[in-house]
């Protein structure tokens, strides 16, 4: 059946030596979004962000992604409205992309990939004093899920991608100090919603999930500078950044919202 499927796909994955079966995973992340399926909610709010430029600090090759990270010590910069009770805190954001253009998203509309996929990470700071805790509970992360496209160069993006090569290896970071997130993030207002999980372990089932219904446009050679960066160390024989992306996960016993008609 599906479950036993779904534990097979997560053990078999050679990215994530995730453990077989998340302890009580009713609620796993990436899922293909049926449109068809998805069910109008009236009653969501427009999502409302609010970010403070110079709260960006700089970017981090983690070995699974480059972070863009943020001071998160105050409210500076923020999400509240749309499916959340409570503001959320923008700690980082990074990318999820393929080796060539046919996948690279996480998420699937109508079991379409995308080349790439951006998360901007938030976590849940009046409720919980720190991210790790919030990381351990149900609603204590917000990720915002864009979808990228081959299209039109994206100028906000360049600033970044300009950044790439001094992060080329695992473990190097680079000053970042001024950067706008929101010049990511598609200015048509609808998304759909959903209750998931970190897709990257600890893969803990903490995330309310807002995925943006537009894509941004981005060009070929702007992915081609992800796909220039590398999982390996300075000296290790090189591993190409690429397909770093968790398989879907079954639906389970949830709905995806819609924030439109
Ligand atoms: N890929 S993701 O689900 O957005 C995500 C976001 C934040 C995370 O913090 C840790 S630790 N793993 C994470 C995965
Ligand atoms: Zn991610």
């Amino acid at each position: 059946g599906a479950c036993c499927s779904y534990r097979l796909r997560n053990a078999l994955h050679p990215l994530w030596q995730s453990p077989l079966s998340i302890p009580g995973g009713s609620r796993q992340s990436p899922i293909n979004i049926q449109w068809r399926d998805s069910v109008y909610d009236p009653f969501l709010k427009p999502l409302k962000i609010s970010y403070d430029p110079t709260t960006c600090l700089h970017i981090w090759n983690n070995g699974y992604s480059f972070l863009v990270e943020f001071d998160d010590s105050t409210d500076r910069s923020i999400i509240v409205g749309g499916p959340l009770e409570n503001q959320y805190r923008l700690k980082q954001f990074h990318f999820h992309w393929g080796a060539i253009n046919e996948w690279g998203s996480e998420h699937t509309v109508d079991s379409k990939f995308y080349p790439a996929e951006l998360h901007l990470v938030h976590w849940n700071a009046v409720v919980y004093p720190t991210f790790e805790e919030a990381v351990m509970e149900g609603n204590g992360l917000a990720v915002i899920g864009v979808f990228l496209k081959l299209g039109a160069h994206h100028e906000g993006l360049q600033t970044l991608v300009d950044a790439l090569p001094a992060v080329k290896h695992k473990d190097t970071v680079i000053e970042f100090d001024v950067f706008d997130p929101s010049c990511l993030i598609p200015s048509c207002p609808d998304y759909w919603t959903y209750a998931g999980s970190l897709t990257t372990p600890p893969l803990t089932e903490s995330v309310t999930w807002i995925i943006k219904k537009k894509p941004i446009e981005v060009d070929e050679n702007q992915l081609e500078a992800f796909r220039m960066l590398l999982f390996t160390s300075d000296g290790e024989e090189e591993k190409r950044m690429v397909d770093n992306f968790r398989p879907l996960q079954p639906l389970m016993n949830r709905t995806v919202r819609s924030s439109f008609q």
